[in-house]
């Protein structure tokens, strides 16, 4: 059983373009006072298949503050005149704060729509071109293997019933010249089977941005129906049609990758479960692919058994699945924080919006970068359990980076490549 998405679809065409003019002259000055100002022609943008919703400008943030997160943006969403939805991302950290506000205006159209037109900045043809690039991996492909070892060691003892560890790498690379977020969604959203995505994010010197191209969806609410599409399990694909199907195969028939895929599914069908009157997902994975890499899916739907729960709560209620964190959830982010070294922010949280009447849709927030200025940090992360290899994990993240990079027009070696991109 899959979820059919054609309901929602025409649902998101009749209400597409909500730009409310007032709003959008108000701009930062409407509504609540935001404690945050995305850089003036940078817009929060989720692009995929089935719509491309574009949001500009700030009427309100989630502050930090009594009652729940819910409650918080219910109050947002009553106050004044303007979009009813918020918009925004939730970092990996449970304990970090999320980066939530309500948008000025709104734009919302079925179908993938040319970011040429829907993008912040039309006049400004951004450049991805920089005749240098400096790329630092942090950690090393070594020191991530090591890693890799000490999450297999952690497992092999047993302690805690620790079953899968979700353990990330990054780059750092470093331009000659500002890095353009626009520029950057639009060479991501060539490919269609992902979802593009910019995040405007709170920085107090230059503007910050989180830009990705995510194929993976946390959850998705209209009225009671609930959808969910976990990925684990990859392979990076191939250019010959032939080594290209052979390397899905290999991956559907692998007993590894099953057992880490398996780990997601229960998790989120456990999670749901209590909340749903109808749950259903097949038993066996099917394969999914974007441009650059094969993936294990399955398609989870549901119906709610009352309407007491946002897309928002929903998305807090599974995230982190053991996509980006492992099993059992709590020892696996203390593992995470003890051997990857660094803080992931918002990478391996999720991005998406929220509406008044509880209709949502977050995205995991992989396949993405952080970029500020002249810099942009990649992140790639893989599932470990029994069986993993070190190397073979490291070659998974390198082949996870290439959406990026490609779009960046560069390899990990930070060596322009020759045609396409940009
Ligand atoms: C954590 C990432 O991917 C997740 C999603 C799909 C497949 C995954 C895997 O096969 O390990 C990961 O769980 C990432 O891309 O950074």
């Amino acid at each position: 059983m899959t979820a059919s998405h054609g309901a929602m679809r025409r649902r998101a065409g009749a209400a597409m373009a909500v730009a409310d003019e007032a709003a959008r002259a108000a701009g930062f000055a409407a509504g609540a006072s935001p404690s945050f100002a995305p850089a003036a022609d940078m817009a929060f943008v989720l692009a995929g298949a089935d719509e491309t919703l574009v949001a500009r400008g700030v009427l309100g943030c989630i502050a930090e503050g009594p009652g729940s997160l819910g409650e918080r943006v219910r109050l947002l969403l009553a106050e004044g005149e303007g979009p009813d939805l918020v918009v925004g991302a939730l970092p990996f950290r449970a304990d970090a704060p999320p980066h939530l506000y309500r948008p000025a205006a709104l734009s919302r159209r079925p179908g993938l729509v040319d970011l040429a037109a829907a993008s912040p900045s039309p006049g400004r043809a951004g450049t991805l071109r920089s005749p240098r690039w400096q790329v630092a991996p942090e950690p090393t492909l070594a020191a991530y293997e090591a890693a890799v070892a000490g999450a297999l060691a952690r497992m092999a003892q047993g302690g805690e019933g620790l079953r899968k560890i979700v353990l990330s790498r990054s780059l750092k690379i470093t331009a000659d010249r500002p890095l353009d977020a626009t520029a950057l969604l639009r060479a991501l959203a060539r490919d269609e089977s992902v979802v593009a995505f910019c995040v405007p994010l709170p920085s107090p010197g230059a503007p910050r941005a989180l830009v990705g191209a995510t194929p993976e969806r946390l959850v998705s609410k209209r009225g009671m129906a609930v959808t969910s599409h976990p990925l684990a399990g990859s392979s990076r694909r191939a250019r010959d049609a032939g080594a290209d199907r052979a390397a899905a195969q290999a991956l559907l028939g692998s007993e590894k990758d099953r057992r880490e895929h398996r780990e997601v599914v229960e998790a989120i069908l456990d999670q749901l479960a209590p909340h749903c009157a109808e749950l259903a997902a097949p038993s066996e994975p099917e394969l999914t692919s974007t441009a650059s890499m094969w993936h294990l899916g399955t398609p989870i739907a549901g119906r709610l058994r009352d309407d007491s729960l946002s897309a928002l709560d929903l998305a807090l209620l599974l995230h982190p699945t053991p996509a980006v964190c492992g099993t059992p959830r709590l020892p696996a982010a203390r593992a995470i924080a003890e051997l990857e070294g660094y803080e992931r922010g918002f990478y391996a949280g999720a991005v998406g919006w929220c509406d008044a009447s509880g209709d949502g849709d977050w995205h995991v927030a992989i396949r993405c970068a952080e970029l500020a200025g002249r810099e942009a940090r990649l992140y790639a992360g893989a599932g470990i359990v029994a069986g993993s290899d070190p190397a073979a994990e490291g070659e998974e993240t390198s082949a996870k980076f290439a959406a990026l990079l490609t779009a960046l027009g560069i390899d990990e070696q930070g060596r322009a490549l020759e045609e396409e991109t940009a």
